[in-house]
This record gives structure tokens, C-alpha cells and sequence, in this order.
């Protein structure tokens, strides 16, 4: 046998590499005395949801006011404090889905909305305009900063482009003091645009000039916002950018430093989090990650990574199917089936080695949670391939483990015993494998808890179960009576079988009613012998019924048979015929 030596070179692409540029090489930042690396998530950031703006204006189909509605009472029910409820000078409809949540009561009092406008008089007019008799509301407003955006679209210089935002500022103020009265808590956010792409000194100077017409201090905060409109690279340089701006910002108490990941090189929850790690109070984006083009960051992934980590993320997450499902019906795209924490198939294996850890690791579990004294929540999670407890989110345990060709013993034991409270030997588990992997490598496919069943059925108890069934077999069992079994004496027993179709009447004494059952059998030309016994009850109380499992020598072959009845012993006679008749078929 050759070793492989080494790997075959890759070649050049031919792709048109030198288009591009590193962003470090365009936007240098030099911060050798970084604090961020070190630093620890020890709690929730502010939240914003910009689901219903940022999330919105990147739909094919806008939300009309009943899916807004929706989304917005989901928000508040899950329990974000800050929400940004769209772009009044957008449209009337946009308008109007403002207005309408000024209604009295509509707004629980502990929720501030915030609306974005432009830099322009006449939007910044209208958008204030929309928030009379709002209990809590600030204005958003942007304007582009970055240099393609100085050069190109506004074909500003530096000094107009600081003097837009200050005359927005000033536009904000004076209107907000003509038209809103004293029931409106009103607050100011800015943002520079593309944050990201701007000389950091100048974003620290058009900052500064804001806060300078703003004027912030004590009971009168102001949000900076410092967006990756477009995420350009790695969330290391985020992290710096950020702790940059934290450390040179003035008046920094007043300031909550607020983060806008978008997810262009599908690092936004990094980049959010390494933002944090470096200062930043505050981070907005959407459930599920929805918004322009890849998306806002991902406020679910974000807030359940805290929560995987014991951190509260102060939002609830405990049925997040119910919130996928409202994001899907209120934005009309689907979330994708591995998307973290809400995907369909997340807390799901295939794979056998995956799903034997997690059963085990289940086991393990169960043994903690009752040593602790039955407290789930007392007990530290610690489960192989899964991160958090699907219950926690609202999941059940069945789609945990789920079965087809990649799958082993464990995962067809898990399944089993979750729909089925089944609890088979290793040896039977191994065996039924076997059994599996042949209908699964014919079928293709995956396995469901039906079919699985099924197969179980068919291959263990043909006269059991399912009417779905053809029974088969050489032996079935007709009756039993057991003569004798007194303390210390032997037991006789008398049992009736079809075989073949012929009934037959059988007697057997041994030292217990399954030695007597068997040399009845024997009695009768059928010799077998019980090598393992295994037995438990499938449910709790009076009337519950019993499962067996025997491992059996007939013939020359060893196999399982499962009996399963009310009564221990019958089902230790059925699941002796059944390894008679698995061993015959
Ligand atoms: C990164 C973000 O997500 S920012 C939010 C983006 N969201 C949206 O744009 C959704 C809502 N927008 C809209 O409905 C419309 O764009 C409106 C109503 C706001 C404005 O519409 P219009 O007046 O037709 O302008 P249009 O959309 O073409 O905007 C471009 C103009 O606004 C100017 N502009 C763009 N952004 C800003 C800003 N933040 N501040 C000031 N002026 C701005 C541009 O320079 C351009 O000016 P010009 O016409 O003199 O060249
Ligand atoms: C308005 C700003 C915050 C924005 O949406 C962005 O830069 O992505």
C-alpha cells in the first residue's frame, strides 16, 4: 500500500482577483493596545428590532398593516423594549402603520418605537409629524458619510457632508419641539452610514458635531449608530472599529454605542459580538436575520447564543417555533431548516455515531436529573451535539434523532423508545440494526417513526400489533394455564399453539412458568433455549402493559424475540414464539 505525501496543488482560480482590494489596505485602523480580545459577554446588550423597517424595506412583498401589526405585537410580546416601526416619509401606507400604533394603549408603556428618515427638511418634518401622542418615540436619522458616497451619490465634501447631518439634528430638534407635546418621551438616534467605510476620524468628527446640536448629558442619552451597512470584513476590524469610536467619543456616558451588523460575509452574529466585547451598548437586527440582501444580523442566533451561555438575553425564546412562524407569515420567505436555534432540522441527527452520544447523553441525564431530585433546571447542560435543550426552546424530543442509512443502533433505539417507550437490550439493538439498515438501504431515505415501527412490528410481533400487518409465522400462541407455582414448588403448564395451522395442546414442568413453557415446547419437538431476559413495564399504574425481550438459541441460531402484554408472564411466552418464529421464517 502506498501513503499519501502529499496533496495534489491547487491551481489559480481565473477568477478576476485583482478587481478587488483587502480592506485593511483601504481603511487601515491602528489600535495595538486593543482591550476587546480579553473581554467577556457577561450580559444582554440593548436590543433594537429594526424588523419592521430595515427587515421590511428589503422584502419583494413590503408587510401590509396587518402582517406590521403582527410583527409588532410578536416583538413586544417576546419582549424587546426598542423597535423601529418603519419609514413614515417612505408612503402613506408607512404613515398610516405609525399613526395607527399611536393609538392610546397600542404602545405598552415601557416600548419605544423609533422611526428613520433621511437628512432632509421636508422628511424629517413628516416622520416627526407621524409620532404625536406617542408615549416613547425617537427619531432615527442618517445620512451617508463614507467616501464612495461623498464621491458618488451626494458628490459632497467632507464639510457639507458633516453640516447634512448637523442641519438634520437642528431640523429634528426644532420640529420635535414644535409639534410634539410633553405625553412623548422623545429621543434622537444618528447614524453615520456605511460607519464601516468612513475615515474613523471622520466619523468621530460628524459624531461629535451631532452631539454638539443634540447636546447630551444626564436624562438625555443619545444613540450613536455605527452601521456595517455593508459588512467588508473580518469582525475583528469591527471589534477595533468599534473599541476605536468607544474610547475617543466625548461625553461616552451619554452616548448608548449602538451596532448595525448586516451579514454580507455571513459574519454579522461575530461581528455583533466581538462589538459588544468592544464597547458597544446597543445592537439592532431582525428575527431570524432577515433584511437587505444577506440580511440584518440575526437577533435570535444573538440572543440565544447568550442564553446558551447561562446569560439572560431578556427576550423569550421559549416557543420559537410560534416566532418562526410569524416571521414567515409576516415577511413571506421561509427560514431555512439549519438555520441556528429555529431550522427545522437543527436539533436533528442522522448520523449513527451523533445519534448513539446524544441517547447516552440523554441517559446520563436523566440519572443527574433525578440525583438532583428531579429538577431539570437544577442540572448543568451538558449533552453531546446539542448546544441547548430543544424543550427549552418549545421543541419536543422526537425530532431529535431521526433514522435512514446514516443512522446506527442508538438512533433506531432513541426512536424507539421516545415513540414507543421501547427499551431494548444493546444485543437486540444491534440486531435490529441490521433489520433497519436493510429496508433503509432499499428504500432510501429517511425512516419515520411509523415506518420504523412498523418494520419492528412486522419483524417481531407478527400476531401483536398493527392491522396494517399480514401476520406470519409457524407458532402462535393460543392460551396458557399454569397449574402450579407455589413457593419452592415446580410449575406445570399447560399452553394451546396453531402450528402450521394445526392447534396443539403442549404440557411442560420446570423450575419457573418460562422453564415449564419451554420443555412444554420441547414436549412438542420445538426445542429452544433462553440465553438473556430483559422485561419493563411501557407505562405507569394498574393496567400496564409489559414489554420482554429474549434472546434465544434455536437451532443452531441466536436471535431476539419481543413479546409485548399485560400480562409479565404472557409477554415472556409471546416473545419466546417470536424468536421460534424469526428463527423458522
Ligand atoms: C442603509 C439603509 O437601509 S437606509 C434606509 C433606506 N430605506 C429606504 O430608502 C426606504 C424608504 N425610502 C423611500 O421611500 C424613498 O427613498 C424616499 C421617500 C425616502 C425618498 O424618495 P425620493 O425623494 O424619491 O429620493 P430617492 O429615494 O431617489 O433618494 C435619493 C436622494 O436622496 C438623497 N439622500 C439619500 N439619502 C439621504 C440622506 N440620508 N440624507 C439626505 N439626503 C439623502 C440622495 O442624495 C438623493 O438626492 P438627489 O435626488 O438630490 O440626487
Ligand atoms: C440607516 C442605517 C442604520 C442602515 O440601515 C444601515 O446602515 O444599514
Amino acid at each position: 500500500m502506498k501513503t499519501q505525501h502529499h496533496i495534489t496543488a491547487q491551481r489559480p482560480s481565473g477568477m478576476p482577483t485583482a478587481k478587488y482590494r483587502a480592506f485593511e489596505d483601504v481603511n487601515p485602523i491602528s489600535l495595538p493596545d486593543r482591550t476587546w480580545p480579553d473581554a467577556r459577554i457577561t450580559r444582554a446588550p440593548r436590543w433594537l428590532s429594526t424588523d419592521l423597517r430595515d427587515g421590511n424595506q428589503a422584502l419583494v412583498e413590503p408587510m401590509d398593516a396587518e402582517r406590521k401589526r403582527r410583527m409588532f405585537d410578536l416583538l413586544v410580546a417576546m419582549g424587546y423594549k426598542e423597535i423601529e416601526i418603519g419609514f413614515p416619509a417612505a408612503s402613506q401606507t408607512d404613515f398610516d402603520f405609525v399613526r395607527s400604533l399611536a393609538e392610546p394603549g397600542v404602545i405598552p408603556e415601557d416600548v419605544t418605537v423609533s422611526v428613520l428618515t433621511q437628512a432632509r427638511p421636508d422628511l424629517i418634518q413628516r416622520t416627526v409629524d407621524s409620532l404625536v401622542g406617542m408615549p416613547r418615540a425617537t427619531v432615527h436619522m442618517y445620512n451617508a458619510t463614507a467616501p464612495v458616497f461623498r464621491d458618488v451619490v451626494f458628490r459632497n465634501d467632507k464639510d457639507s457632508t458633516r453640516e447634512l447631518a448637523v442641519a438634520g439634528t437642528r431640523e429634528v430638534v426644532a420640529h420635535a419641539e414644535k409639534v410634539l407635546g410633553d405625553e412623548t418621551i422623545f429621543g434622537f438616534q444618528y447614524s453615520p452610514e456605511i460607519f464601516v467605510d468612513t475615515e474613523l476620524d471622520f466619523a468621530l468628527e460628524v459624531c461629535e458635531a451631532v452631539m454638539d446640536v443634540w447636546q447630551p448629558g444626564p436624562g438625555r442619552e443619545i444613540v450613536l449608530n455605527l452601521p456595517a451597512t455593508v459588512e467588508r470584513a473580518t469582525p475583528n476590524v469591527y471589534a477595533d472599529q468599534i473599541e476605536w469610536m468607544s474610547r475617543n467619543l466625548s461625553r461616552r456616558e451619554h452616548i448608548a454605542l449602538s451596532l448595525h451588523p448586516h451579514n454580507d460575509r455571513g459574519t454579522g452574529v461575530a461581528a455583533a459580538e466581538l462589538g459588544i466585547m468592544a464597547g458597544a451598548d446597543r445592537i439592532e437586527g431582525c428575527l431570524f436575520g432577515q433584511g437587505e440582501r444577506t440580511g440584518n444580523v440575526d437577533l435570535v442566533t444573538l440572543g440565544m447564543n447568550l442564553f446558551s451561555q447561562g446569560i439572560d438575553p431578556q427576550i423569550d425564546f421559549s416557543d420559537i417555533d410560534r416566532v418562526r412562524r410569524v416571521v414567515e407569515q409576516c415577511t413571506q420567505m421561509s427560514v431555512h431548516e439549519r438555520h441556528p436555534y429555529g431550522g427545522d432540522l437543527v436539533f436533528t441527527s442522522f448520523s449513527g455515531s451523533h445519534q448513539d452520544a446524544i441517547k447516552k447523553g440523554f441517559a446520563d441525564r436523566d440519572r443527574k436529573v433525578a440525583a438532583a431530585g428531579g429538577e431539570d433546571r437544577d442540572v448543568v447542560w451538558d449533552l453531546p451535539y446539542l448546544p441547548v435543550d430543544p424543550k427549552d426552546v418549545g421543541r419536543n424530543y422526537e425530532a431529535i434523532v431521526r433514522v435512514n442509512s446514516q443512522s446506527g443502533k442508538g438512533g433506531v433505539a432513541y426512536l424507539l423508545s421516545a415513540t414507543r417507550s421501547l427499551d431494548l437490550p444493546r444485543r437486540l439493538q444491534i440486531e435490529l440494526s441490521s433489520i433497519v439498515q436493510r429496508h433503509s438501504d432499499t428504500a432510501g431515505g429517511e425512516i419515520s417513526a411509523e415506518r420504523l415501527w412498523e418494520i419492528f412490528a412486522d419483524e417481531y410481533l407478527p400476531y401483536n400489533t398493527l392491522d396494517s400487518l399480514r401476520p406470519w409465522g409457524r407458532l402462535s400462541l393460543e392460551a396458557t394455564s399454569l397449574v402450579s407455582a407455589g413457593q419452592g414448588q415446580e410449575s406445570v403448564l399447560e399452553l394451546t399453539i396453531v402450528d402450521n395451522g394445526v392447534q396443539r395442546t403442549l404440557t411442560g414442568t420446570g423450575n419457573g412458568p418460562i422453564d415449564a413453557f419451554v420443555k412444554a415446547l420441547a414436549s412438542g419437538g420445538i426445542e429452544v433455549e433462553v440465553l438473556d431476559y430483559a422485561e419493563h413495564a411501557l407505562s405507569t399504574g394498574g393496567d400496564a402493559t409489559a414489554a420482554c425481550y429474549v434472546e434465544c438459541l434455536v437451532g443452531e441460531q441466536v436471535l431476539w424475540g419481543v413479546g409485548i402484554d399485560p400480562s409479565t408472564m404472557s409477554s415472556s411466552f409471546k416473545a419466546i414464539i417470536s424468536a421460534i418464529n424469526r428463527a423458522f421464517r
